[in-house]
């Protein structure tokens, strides 16, 4: 399994900063949302110039004009970009699109989706390279919150799939024993007191 650190910093500064803390534990390296609203384009370029071996992941959450928004994250640098499993089929065929052209891949975030075994199924055959199992910020916020539902869709939906949703040391296990191809940490590496040792705990956890 993959260990994919997402950094929900606000500055490409701090960006690089954990990036070179905590790279060499990683293998994917995640730009989320809120940095690169923030920021732009250019934090998906500074970090793939600085870790030009790693997977650059720009977590766009594409809803709409999947060819272009893919695009333009491609030829920034990214690898991977996502498009949200809401979006129409079309979007996420167009993503794919821009992804054949560049060689590279798309992932699609079923964040909000209620039935995601099914949409993980058909954004697969719509050339998905894996779906992300992913409960958000805000979900994880809410009383009673486990990552079992996303854990279960995973292992049921029988497509490559990432799981996100406050993985932390706790319970990358159960990912990984649930059969995901990459366990996605935020929080759990960039909020931590020392991000390098949490990053490489997480890696030896599932080596
Ligand atoms: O995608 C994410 C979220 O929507 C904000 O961008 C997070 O990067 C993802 O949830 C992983 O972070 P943690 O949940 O903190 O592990």
């Amino acid at each position: 399994m993959k260990l994919q650190v997402a950094i929900d910093l606000l500055t490409t500064e701090a960006a690089l900063e954990l990036a070179g803390q905590v790279a060499e534990f990683v293998d994917i390296i995640e730009l989320g949302t809120p940095l690169i609203k923030a920021e732009g384009l250019s934090v998906i370029t500074a970090i793939k110039n600085a870790h030009p071996d790693k997977v650059v992941f720009a977590d766009l959450k594409t809803m709409d004009a999947g060819e272009l928004e893919a695009d333009i994250a491609f030829k920034a640098g990214a690898d991977l970009v996502t498009v949200l499993g809401a979006a129409d089929d079309s979007t996420i065929a167009g993503a794919v699109k821009a992804a054949k052209a560049h060689n590279k891949g798309v992932v699609v975030d079923l964040i909000g989706i209620e039935d995601k075994v099914t949409r993980a199924k058909e954004v697969r055959a719509l050339g998905a390279k894996f779906v992300e199992m992913h409960a958000g910020l805000d979900e994880q916020a809410k009383p009673g919150f486990d990552l079992n539902g996303l854990l279960r869709a995973g292992a049921e939906a029988r497509v490559p799939f990432s799981v996100a949703g406050g993985v932390k040391l706790a319970t990358i296990g159960d990912v990984q024993k649930a059969g995901a191809d990459v366990a996605v940490a935020g929080g759990a590496i960039y909020g931590a007191a020392d991000p390098a040792l949490a990053a490489k705990q997480l890696r030896a956890a599932i080596n």
